[in-house]
């Protein structure tokens, strides 16, 4: 049996509404309404959800960066709901994020090697100077990008730095927030082939979360599916592409193009378009109802 590296048991989150929808009646946003996840050393979890289901508050609330109103999480065996101080900054030491948009992630008036120092310089670790040269081998990009700023380099290229600085401090788990949403089909492709090999490489583990199924299930050895607040299907990638058992799955299933018709038409008919009706909304949120 592997190894557990981050766990979340019951996480809730409750957020307080905008005045507007107060006066509307509405005292509580369910955000997170009891999600509990693993993630194992070494593997991959893809979390999918339509806007609005949870996938950020849940990345938000297990990183520490939002409060959790319930549950806990545990990494490496630890608690760490709400660690503050040192032993907070070791988790995130061992935690690392890549973001949606490598426009924005990187600072412009920093040279690649002093972003790819950053993470080590907030640690205040130790960082050889050769490191940033071994980071740029192992995404692949030219060791002379080191004295250039981020506006030189395409997406993909961005999104290769924003990945290198990932690794800086050879964290357990990298949180990547819909790392390729922002760039081409084929770029996407490349950068998915790299998230593999470095995994293959080294024993990292990865949250990928995403709107695209197709994309998450590429990388992912499991998949977790959010809708409002609660995470309604959860399971190995395979199981959760061919024997979906949840209307929304089923419905995200149907929203994956195939490009050969033949193929669509004989698609079976849980992959042909089903929006979950009133009845197969999730079960009330256990902290007070949904939104
Ligand atoms: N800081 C906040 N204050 C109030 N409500 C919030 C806050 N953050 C998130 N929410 C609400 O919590 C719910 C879940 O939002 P969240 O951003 O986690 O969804 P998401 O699945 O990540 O959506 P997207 O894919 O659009 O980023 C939404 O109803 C959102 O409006």
């Amino acid at each position: 049996m592997s190894e557990p590296l981050l766990c979340t048991t019951d996480l809730v989150k409750h957020f307080r509404p905008p005045r507007s929808a107060r006066r509307r009646g509405q005292d509580v946003i369910h955000a997170l309404c009891g999600v509990s996840i693993r993630i194992d050393r070494g593997r991959t979890l893809g979390v999918v959800g339509e806007s609005g289901s949870g996938k950020t508050t849940l990345l938000r609330t297990l990183l520490g960066l939002e409060q959790a109103t319930a549950g806990t999480v545990e990494f490496a065996g630890r608690d760490v709901t709400d660690m503050k101080g040192a032993a907070g900054r070791k988790f995130r030491a061992d935690v690392s994020v890549v973001f949606q948009d490598p426009y924005t992630s990187l600072d412009p008036r920093m040279t690649v090697s002093d972003l790819l120092r950053q993470p080590a310089k907030i640690q205040k670790q130790n960082f050889p100077a050769t490191r940033v040269f071994d980071l740029l081998d192992q995404v692949k990009l030219p060791r002379a990008s080191a004295g250039k700023f981020p506006h030189e380099f395409s997406g993909g290229q961005r999104q290769r730095i924003a990945i290198a600085r990932a690794l800086a401090l050879e964290p357990s788990l990298i949180v990547l927030d819909e790392p390729v949403s922002a760039l081409d089909v084929s770029v996407q492709a490349e950068i998915v082939g790299l998230l593999r090999e470095l995994q293959e490489q080294r024993e990292v583990s990865y949250l990928f979360v995403a709107h695209d199924l197709a994309v998450v299930a590429d990388l992912s050895h499991e998949v977790g599916v959010m809708y409002g607040g609660q995470m309604v299907e959860h399971g190995a990638t395979s199981q959760v592409l061919f024997e979906p058992s949840h209307p929304y799955t089923k419905a995200l299933l149907a929203a994956v193009p195939v490009p050969d018709p033949r193929i669509e038409r004989a698609k079976p008919p849980f992959l042909r378009p089903l929006w979950p009706t009133e009845d197969d909304q999730p079960d009330p949120c256990p902290h007070g109802g949904l939104l």
